[in-house]
């Protein structure tokens, strides 16, 4: 038997590797030019410029995309996304409900992107009513709008990456009523950064709050706060630098409540508490904070001062009391800075939750912003980033089943075969660190209950034992300190294993929590009793880990994803120093990797040469040619390629060029380069079949139009010896601005592409 190649190739070579240069390539013309968003498949990438940019986000420019019959065919932007999801709730189109997630490292404008999303509804999801109900809808836009302050004042922190940084997770759901207005909204929140109240990172912040308390303190305030003109605080480094926040916090002093101001009264104490020093040269100075922060915090001093001081521990009914050493009493205080303030956000949320949260009744229908940490790969990495890194994982897969899912309602209509198509996700990542009976988390909650102190090397012999089939996981037996590697869709981290038992426990001796519920702050007094009664809190028996407490959060975050129709924004940070217009390549291509755009383009590629092979089959077999027959029998040999991503060679690269006006376009079709076998007969009969076509040819070069299934194009050629070159290309992945009022054309856009290179 004769074997004979059919070569599938794109117009120029190249490999895998060279996809996301061409992507950044793109990027960076496009930023140059001042172009911040660009459409990815289904993903709108936001650059970040680093400076304002007049008219970007006006009032007019919101009403031409909201008024537009066609927004998507204007300029890629932010609003396009946001009209996108308005329009479908009006339409009412299955599933209803929206997300929209907002996906970055820190920096990269998540937050930024978030404010003019929930600005855009502010302003289109009420314009209509103005006239109706003045009062009730600007009240509660003004309501919405107003909270992101408050809560980004306790929640962000200046941080080396960013001065505004968001040191928690948000979910806003904007609540629209029968007419989709905006009727009210609420918020939940993800693994607030707690740490960041007792122990900065060098050359980092404290919460905004704390500072701009400290400077905008009136007389009055002073005195309520205990807090002398020009005092230090231990736990506010570089007071000196300008406070983020601050005019708003003055507007938000204005209208504070009640309730709020003995909250800063708490917070007051904290800082106090901070001061409080346990080495035996500082005693006096020791009683004088430790007497500030009891009299703020409403406790009494001696008992404050006690359980700093004294462990209390269980031998059976027995109690025993045993001194603590320095650094023990430093945790300990550490520990109750943590825990007010933990407890006090959450409080917070709720508070502002009950002002902004419409009722039940009043709405049907809603839109939600989700504001998630980006993927983090540290030089040391600890529990944070394990959580951290879990939630990008459980998003990728998500955005993974929702881009295939689209993918396959296009191709279903266009009667191609979805099922051929196999696509090996990030499963098996998360079976390893949150799957059952046995993974990372279960591993760690197992070693977190168990009532003796964790020791590192063990812990990492036990994961070795118990993991060892899972791929994702691998270790670096030589390396000095004890840690693992997980491979995770966006790269490899290695996490370091000391300390991450105690992290996961996160223990609050319940000697501290006896003093709070004891306390005569009604509101201190009221979140630490409420906490009692559901269980969270450490009173010995029922603590649940971190990991447990983070995994159920992300749970029900994906129970209401998966129920919404979701759209993403990667946004992508140009350069680390928050330089106006400056634009890294080295920084660009790691977030592009670590937000999932690479990892889409394999995907795209592997199922669109799959696709490609099928539409043709179909062609052929359309021109009512039994010769097709022979040809499908070969199909099943692509099948492993196609799997093995590995060993499909992607090289249909286009370099970014300026066609019919549209500026640094890209044409990215995403089929990638194979050579399959076909037997003699296969490839005779294949080419009769092409010379039975009645294709036009140029230069002894057929070209094929397929456009019917796949959008795409190929040209075929015979060449010496017996093979076959296809070209073949599909829709571009990233593409140009779309010129108003005219649809873009992808196929032409291919078309003009192919013709440059026969
Ligand atoms: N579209 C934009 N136009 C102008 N400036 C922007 C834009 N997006 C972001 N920025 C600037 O970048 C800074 C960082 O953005 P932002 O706080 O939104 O980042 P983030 O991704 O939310 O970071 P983190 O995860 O640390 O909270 C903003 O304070 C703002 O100065």
């Amino acid at each position: 038997m004769h074997v004979f190649f059919l070569c599938i190739f794109p117009p120029c070579k190249g490999d895998i590797s060279v996809y996301p240069l061409v992507v950044l390539k793109c990027l960076q013309a496009r930023y140059s030019a001042k172009v911040f968003y660009t459409h990815a498949g289904c993903t709108l990438v936001a650059l970040n410029p680093f400076q304002p940019i007049p008219d970007l986000y006006s009032l007019d420019v919101m009403k031409e995309y909201h008024c537009a019959p066609q927004p998507q065919e204007f300029k890629p932007h932010i609003f396009i996304v946001a009209e996108e999801a308005y329009r479908n709730v009006r339409g009412q189109l299955v599933p209803v409900n929206q997300s929209l997630v907002v996906s970055g490292e820190s920096g990269a404008g998540k937050t930024w992107t978030s404010r003019c999303l929930m600005k855009y509804y502010a302003t289109v999801a009420a314009s209509s009513s103005v006239v109706k109900n003045q009062d009730t809808v600007e009240r509660i836009e003004r309501r919405v709008l107003d909270s992101n302050p408050i809560m980004e004042a306790f929640g962000n922190a200046c941080t080396l990456r960013n001065n505004n940084s968001s040191r928690f997770g948000k979910y806003i759901q904007l609540q629209l009523d029968r007419c989709q207005l905006l009727v009210g909204a609420s918020v939940q929140t993800y693994l607030l950064e707690k740490t960041r109240v007792a122990c900065q990172p060098a050359n980092e912040r404290n919460f905004h709050i704390f500072y701009q308390m400290t400077k905008g303190a009136t007389d009055e305030q002073r005195k309520e706060w205990k807090m002398s003109h020009g005092q230090r605080f231990a736990w506010l480094p570089n007071s000196e630098k300008t406070v983020e926040g601050w005019s708003l916090f003055l507007i938000f002093m204005h209208r504070i409540t009640f309730i709020l101001h003995i909250a800063l009264q708490i917070l007051a104490g904290i800082l106090q508490l901070g001061n409080v020093n346990f080495s035996s040269s500082s005693d006096e100075s020791q009683t004088y904070f430790l007497q500030r922060a009891a009299e703020l915090l409403c406790v009494p001093a001696e008992e404050l001062q006690t359980c700093l001081r004294v462990r209390m521990l269980k031998a059976g009914k027995q109690s025993v009391l045993k001194p603590c050493s320095q650094a023990e009493c430093s945790v300990r205080k550490d520990c109750l800075a943590k825990v007010i303030y933990a407890q006090l956000f959450e409080w917070l949320v709720t508070f502002i939750n009950n002002s902004i949260c419409a009722e039940e009744s009043t709405w049907c229908n809603f839109i939600g912003v989700l504001d998630v940490y980006g993927f983090e790969c540290f030089h040391i990495n600890n529990l944070e980033q394990l959580c951290i890194n879990y939630a990008n994982e459980k998003l990728q897969q998500h955005f993974v089943a929702h881009y295939l899912r689209a993918q396959q309602e296009e191709y279903v209509s266009e009667g191609l075969q979805w099922s051929f198509v196999k696509y090996q996700d990030n499963q098996s990542c998360l079976d390893l660190i949150e799957g059952s009976p046995v993974s990372v988390f279960s591993l760690l909650n197992e070693e977190s209950r168990l009532n003796r102190a964790s020791d590192a090397k063990t812990l990492r012999i036990r994961m070795e034992k118990e993991l060892c089939n899972n791929g994702n996981i691998s270790w670096d037996k030589f390396s000095k300190e004890p840690h693992f590697t997980v491979a995770h869709y966006a790269g490899k981290v290695n996490y370091r294993i000391q300390g991450i038992v105690e992290k996961n426990k996160d223990p609050v001796p319940p000697e501290l929590i006896n003093l709070l519920q004891k306390s005569d702050n009604p509101l201190l007094h009221q979140i630490f009793t409420d906490k009692e009664a559901d269980n969270t809190t450490c009173k010995g028996l029922s603590k649940v880990t971190v990991v447990s407490k983070f995994k159920n959060s992300l749970e029900s975050l994906m129970k209401i994803l998966h129920t919404t129709t979701p759209h993403y924004t990667r946004c992508i940070k140009p350069n680390p120093d928050c330089k106006p217009m400056t634009f890294e390549k080295e920084e660009v291509i790691m977030q592009l990797e670590a937000c999932g755009i690479v990892e889409t383009i394999h995907i795209s590629a592997a199922v669109s040469v799959s696709l490609f092979m099928q539409a043709l089959l179909k062609a052929l077999a359309e021109a009512e040619l039994d010769d097709a027959k022979d040809l499908q029998e070969d199909m099943p040999a692509l099948n492993p390629i196609i799997r093995e991503r590995g060993s499909v060679q992607l090289s249909n690269i286009q370099e970014p060029v300026t066609v019919r006006g549209w500026p640094m376009g890209l044409a990215l079709a995403s089929a990638p380069s194979i050579t399959v076998s076909l037997t003699a007969t296969g490839f005779q009969k294949m080419m009769s079949v092409m010379a039975s076509l009645n294709l036009p040819s140029r230069k002894g070069e057929y070209k094929v139009e397929t456009n019917q299934y796949t959008r795409g194009l190929a040209s075929i050629r015979a060449q010496p010896k017996g093979s076959v070159k296809l070209h073949c290309q599909r829709s571009p992945l990233l593409y140009a601005d779309r010129q108003p009022g005219k649809k873009c054309d992808v196929t032409g856009f291919n078309e003009i592409l192919l013709e440059k290179t026969l």
